[in-house]
């Protein structure tokens, strides 16, 4: 009770500081990316004019103070053992699994119904891969963070809807998706085909990356897939560790027999080594990617080993993207600002004031009918960069 009360304290002084707009302070703990933060925290000052002072909440990047504002959670928690490694996300981000039973068992039984994928005529093969990454991309509109941590699971049919939601996919790049993996597919060359995949949200959005790394695998399209998820909690909703391996552990022991029999695969995948779990710290620190080769080349490293990467979620973009304004048609690959680890891809419904790649015009147009179609997740994007 005495460690909660601190905790508690210390969150009802952070909200303090946020709604009143009080100086972004240093971090006080002495965690493994405290040193990395707090020089961030300098670098942010250094870009002030003297008479603006310090960095304050609302006048900082939002970017920034926003992860500031999760790290700042963690602190809290890690500053008042017992309960040091308390997830205070957890039970919103079960209850999402929980909520999104139905949705989940359909996904698992479609799965099992496609195997042995590795047969399937190219064309149905493709088709296949489409819906399923269609469903991962959809299921990125069930994050936690934009709803404040209120309810977002999934309860409707996702398979029947993709049809009826294919006009909001404003950037398609599956075809050049397609157009790589089954090149190694067909030439068997190079025998080991790495896929990489930056998770986002765990619940839902997380079963729908799992299917579809379960159907790259069986169709053959690769040979192994890493994940990438986040070391502390994150954003209310995203993976940790420990998220993934209790969705595994839930999804293996389940009454339901598709979901059980997608469980027990999926257990072996991790024990055969073909699925690999990694985190980083760099995730969880402000930086824009295109500062990864600087502030962890050995991440950038890993990543330089995979045939493909995946970036999942409206997070993954705006760093991608370094949250800049740009305008809406400036190309991706120059908003990646020389970040080009391997071939990627950006898979994300639009939850944020940023989109690049776009026709001339189409921005304007989509404002016209909708004028929230940027914060909404209503649409969503394939964006592709690298050569095929
Ligand atoms: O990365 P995700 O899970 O797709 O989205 C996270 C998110 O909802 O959090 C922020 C609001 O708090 C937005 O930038 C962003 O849209
Ligand atoms: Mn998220």
């Amino acid at each position: 009770m005495e460690a909660e009360k601190k905790a508690i304290s210390l969150l009802s002084k952070l909200r303090n500081e946020v709604q009143t707009d009080k100086p972004i302070i240093r971090l006080a703990d002495k965690w493994v990316d405290t040193d990395i933060w707090n020089q961030y925290l300098e670098h942010e000052q250094s870009l002030l004019d003297e008479s603006d002072g310090e960095p304050h909440w609302f006048f900082s990047p939002w970017l920034f103070v926003e992860c500031y504002m999760y790290r700042r959670i963690h602190e809290a928690v890690i500053q008042s053992p017992p309960i040091h490694d308390f997830d205070v996300f957890k039970e919103s981000k079960d209850e999402n699994f929980f909520e999104s039973q139905e949705s989940i068992d359909a996904l698992c039984m479609h799965l099992e119904q496609l195997k042995p994928a590795r047969d399937l005529h190219k064309d149905q093969l493709k088709d296949e891969l489409f819906k399923l990454l269609q469903i991962s991309l959809w299921g990125n509109k069930c994050d936690l963070s934009l709803s404040g941590g209120k309810s977002s699971s999934q309860k409707t049919d996702v398979m029947n809807s993709l049809e009826g939601l294919k006009p909001f996919i404003l950037i398609n790049d599956t075809e050049s998706l397609w157009a790589l993996l089954s090149k190694y597919k067909k030439t068997a060359k190079p025998p080991v085909v790495r896929v990489d995949i930056v998770l986002d949200n765990s619940g839902f959005e997380l079963i729908t990356d799992l299917v579809l790394s379960d159907f790259l695998l069986s169709s053959e399209l690769a040979t192994e897939i890493h994940f990438h998820g986040k070391s502390i909690p994150w954003f209310v909703s995203d993976v940790t560790v420990r998220d993934f391996n209790w969705i595994l552990e839930h999804v293996r022991s389940s009454s339901q027999k598709s979901m059980a029999t997608c469980g027990a695969d999926w257990e072996n995948h991790v024990k055969m080594g073909r699925w690999i779990y990694h985190d980083h710290i760099f995730w969880t620190l402000p930086h824009p990617y295109c500062e990864m080769p600087q502030v962890a080349p050995d991440l950038y490293a890993e990543l330089q080993k995979a045939h493909l990467i995946l970036f999942k979620g409206d997070l993954n973009y705006r760093k991608l993207m370094s949250d800049r304004k740009w305008e809406f048609t400036i190309p991706f690959h120059q908003a990646l600002c020389g970040f080009h680890p391997a071939p990627l891809c950006s898979i994300r419904t639009l939850k944020c004031e940023l989109q690049v790649g776009l026709q001339p015009g189409e921005a304007e147009r989509l404002m016209a009918s909708d004028p929230h179609w940027l914060t909404t997740g209503k649409y969503g994007i394939f964006q592709f960069d690298g050569p095929l």
